[in-house]
């Protein structure tokens, strides 16, 4: 397993290119199986999530090419073709679903499709316990006929799933992408009320409609999705990710750096970027995205995770990290997920002082973090630990980084063209 090492103390300095969101891309790959032509996606990230969710695909029958140049540097291969012509299988493996919980969104187009599939539970994973209830009593309520036998998802449906007025009791992501994708295929209308208003959603609502979907009310709480016969091949181009802009906005941030984030959007991450500047960062638009210096000092702030246009829980791991160095004490309250802390005892492994109550967080700055050994448990909290790496005194380890290549692309390569000592030690024993 790979190990990540760091020299921390370097203000970043430079440009780091910004790839397409993860999150948006895992929604929209599964989008191909809504149609028989083909759905070209572009600004693809190079994840190892991507990899699963292309093997999945296959599977099911997709037939994928991969194209596309690499002006973002790195990998070329960010034009991913997938064609749908003929699904030959409608189960979703264990073996694939448990390595990303993301999976579970061909159950609402391969519903939708062929009348029937049948997928893995994706089971809990170390931030939560995750359940998929809110998707399976929404397509219940389109008409599907769904039981859970040996750890899988069967559903089926006679002919066509049916349009329905849909409350989400609870804002779920995953569960507006499922539900949104089975409606464009339902008999008749289908309204999704206190729907996600995530980007990502967003940017699933976009390529859905590209591909002959008719669907109002995008970037709202309320969809409203009117059902076609069939829907067609399109081209579309994944938004940027605003979880990895944010995570280097914190990396310039806690280095007392200056860093310009290319191919970006700031208007995504509005709560992120007043969350900063009320930390004292300069956060600025620039022509190619945004500009982020944290040339004096940094205080402590309060947030709450929420959903959209809150501030997002995949962001809560990293602010943790910065906190962590600002001067004073910081609240941070995760309202998302039951068990987001696991970063905490590792920062704390580096003379981070936070004490956790229940839901809650309070941060007392401290003057230096120090490099320790410390092991990744999640994406995020991978994250956080070369966050805080970058800014230790001396040498920091994070164990455990293949959470991190679910997530971001490159990072240490990133990282080191804007200063920072940084280098991937490859294959050997992370325990
Ligand atoms: C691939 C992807 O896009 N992942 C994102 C997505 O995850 P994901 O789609 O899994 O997250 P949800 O928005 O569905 O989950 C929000 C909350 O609702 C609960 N819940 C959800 C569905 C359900 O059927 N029952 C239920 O109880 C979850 O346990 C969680 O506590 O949104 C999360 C919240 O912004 C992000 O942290 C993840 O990065
Ligand atoms: C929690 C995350 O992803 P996933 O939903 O794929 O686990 C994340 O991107 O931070």
């Amino acid at each position: 397993m790979d190990r990540i090492r760091i020299v921390g103390g370097t203000p970043l300095k430079g440009i780091i290119p910004i790839g397409g969101a993860k999150n948006a891309a895992l929604a929209l790959m599964p989008a191909c199986l809504l149609t028989d032509g083909t759905l070209t996606l572009s600004n693809l990230p190079h994840l190892v999530d991507i990899t699963t969710m292309a093997n999945l695909l296959a599977q099911h029958g997709v037939l994928m090419a991969l194209n596309g140049d690499s002006k973002n540097g790195g990998h070329t291969g960010r034009v991913l073709e997938l064609t749908a012509n003929t699904i030959g299988n409608t189960t979703a493996p264990y073996d694939l679903v448990r390595r990303m919980r993301a999976s579970v969104l061909v159950l609402g187009p391969l519903l939708a499709r062929c009348g029937q599939a049948r997928v893995s539970l994706p089971g809990g994973c170390a931030i939560g316990t995750r359940p998929v209830d809110l998707h399976l009593k929404a397509l219940e309520q389109m008409g599907a006929k769904i039981e859970l036998d040996g750890g899988y998802i069967n559903a089926h449906v006679d002919g066509r799933l049916k349009g329905a007025h849909i409350i989400f009791p609870q804002v779920t992501v995953g569960g507006t992408e499922n539900l949104m994708m089975a409606a464009t295929l339902a008999q008749g209308e289908t309204v999704l009320a206190n729907a996600a208003r995530e980007p990502e959603v967003a940017d699933l609502a976009h390529c859905l409609v590209a591909m002959g979907a008719k669907i109002e009310g995008i970037g709202t709480g309320t969809l409203r999705i009117q059902g076609a016969d069939s829907l067609h091949g399109a081209e579309y181009s994944v938004v940027p990710d605003r979880i990895e802009t944010g995570t280097y906005a914190v990396a310039a941030a806690i280095t007392r750096g200056d860093v310009e984030l290319v191919g970006t959007r700031m208007d995504l991450m509005e709560s992120v970027v007043k969350t900063l500047r009320e930390c004292g960062v300069t956060v600025e638009a620039t022509e190619r995205g945004m500009r982020v210096a944290a040339l004096d000092g940094i205080n402590g702030t309060d947030i709450m995770t929420e959903p959209f246009p809150g501030f997002p829980t995949d962001m809560q791991a990293q602010l943790m990290a910065l906190m962590t160095t600002a001067s004073g004490a910081s609240m941070i309250t995760e309202t998302i997920f039951e068990n987001r802390y696991m970063h905490v005892p590792e920062l704390m492994r580096m003379g981070a002082r936070i004490n956790v109550h229940g839901s809650s967080a309070i941060v007392r700055g401290v003057p230096k973090l120090s490099g320790a050994q410390v092991m990744a448990t999640d994406l995020r909290a991978s994250s956080s630990l070369i966050l805080a790496g970058l800014a230790a005194e001396g040498e920091t380890v994070v164990n455990r980084v293949y959470h991190l290549d679910r997530g971001y692309e490159r990072v240490e390569e990133k990282l080191a063209a804007c200063g920072a000592h940084i280098e991937r030690i490859k294959g050997e024993a992370a325990e």
